[in-house]
């Protein structure tokens, strides 16, 4: 019997080990009885004891973050948890406001050893993953968007399991394609997008679940719409033409659009985006029924958001100039957002609708071109 026992309990282990092959490691956090990738020097057991209280402050490491959106939400998470709590990371170089505002360190999330090293020296409780290609440049690189996007999220989820983080990792509207509801997409429904960049986060979707549901993962994720800032360039995506248009109005009084005029997509202004990704990851577990929602604000085409700018700046000249593959990934994408269950879930509310947006955008950059005419 002993023998049965011994072989049965082998069995069983084999059965939970991970693909990867790895040798199971108990830690000492809430539900994750097995890390996913072996630790290669033995447990530190005293180490993953020292789980993040909810008393303290997190200690937090954005991935990707000199992109459009990660040095924006530094500063609301610095603002929230101490300049020292939220470190910054790239593997491009920090321009010197970023650099002087709060802590950054360079780093490839290819490269699992050198993520492990910080995640362990800084003792990070939170990790915010915001590393990846964007849907157009996705498709002008597929090998490096689905290294980055696949293989880099792996390391990632790894990292997170073995040290019990709070992991954030965006989504998008790109995670949808031609066979889903377009309006209004739901949180659940068929998603077979048709770039990389979507199937990577389909990909990001799946896995986060299922290392929450196997390893007890706090894995926490928001299907973001296209992203609107003024002071921060976006990466190459296909909702960057609502970026551009404010400021080619303000400085040449002239916007090319590379796409139709009745392409309608949803949208968001930076500063919901980010209030919504601190309100998800501060959510008590329990009201999540989820771990990947949809998160809105307001849905337009060029032609709309170009009537709005018009309204401040009469002159804007619009034309239109088609790129066939960002027309084609748009045209496969959610015209609205379903954002239901985020509202009710954890009291998910967007604050700027389109009038606000282009007055903030507006104010913004007209303030910006101002101040440097004057200098
Ligand atoms: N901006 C949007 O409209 C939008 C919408 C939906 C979802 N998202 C998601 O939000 C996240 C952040 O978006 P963003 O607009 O700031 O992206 P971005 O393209 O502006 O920035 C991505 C950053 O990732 C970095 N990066 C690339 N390879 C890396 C590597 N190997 N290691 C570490 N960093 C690497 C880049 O240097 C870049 O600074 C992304 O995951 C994106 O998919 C963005
Ligand atoms: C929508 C989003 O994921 C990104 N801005 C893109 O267009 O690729």
């Amino acid at each position: 019997m002993p023998v049965i026992r011994a072989l049965s309990s082998v069995a069983k282990q084999a059965l939970l080990a991970p693909a990867c092959g790895c040798q199971p490691l108990t830690v000492a956090i809430r539900n994750i009885s097995f890390s996913p990738r072996q630790v290669t020097s033995g447990s530190d057991a005293s180490f993953h004891s020292v789980s993040f209280s909810e008393t303290d402050h997190p200690k937090v490491l954005i991935t990707g973050g000199l992109g459009q959106l990660g040095v924006g939400l530094a500063k609301l998470l610095r603002k929230r948890f101490g300049k020292n709590n939220v470190i910054l990371s790239d593997i491009r170089k920090p321009p010197s406001n970023v650099f002087h505002s709060g802590p950054f360190i360079y780093s490839d999330i290819l490269d699992y050893k050198n993520l492990r090293e910080i995640v362990v020296n800084n003792r990070i409780t939170w990790l915010v993953h915001y590393s990846a290609l964007l849907s157009a440049v996705g498709e002008a690189n597929v090998a490096l968007a689905r290294a980055v996007n696949i293989t880099g999220l792996h390391n990632i989820l790894d990292i997170a399991a073995e040290h019990g983080l709070r992991l954030f990792v965006p989504s998008t509207i790109g995670a949808f394609g031609p066979t889903s509801p377009r309006n209004p997409t739901p949180d659940l429904c068929v998603q077979r997008p048709r770039t990389i960049y979507g199937v990577s986060k389909v990909h990001a979707e799946l896995m986060g679940e299922y290392y929450h549901h196997r390893y007890g993962l706090d894995f926490r994720c928001l299907r973001y719409p296209g992203i609107i800032s003024a002071d921060s360039q976006p990466g190459g995506g296909t909702t960057d033409y609502a970026v551009q248009i404010f400021h080619d109005a303000v400085k040449n009084g002239k916007f090319e659009c590379n796409l139709k005029p009745d392409t309608r997509l949803p949208m968001m202004y930076i500063d919901d985006c980010l209030r919504a990704t601190l309100e998800v990851m501060e959510a008590p577990a329990e009201s999540l029924s989820m771990r990947t929602y949809n998160i809105n604000a307001m849905s337009f085409t060029p032609e709309e958001l170009a009537n709005e700018v018009q309204k401040q700046l009469p002159d804007l000249q619009v034309t239109y100039e088609i790129d066939s593959v960002r027309q084609a990934i748009a045209d496969s994408w959610p015209m609205n957002f379903d954002d239901r269950n985020a509202r009710n879930d954890w009291g998910w509310k967007h604050d700027y609708d389109l009038p606000e947006l282009v007055q903030t955008m507006l104010n913004f950059i007209g303030s910006d071109s101002r101040i440097a005419q004057a200098n």
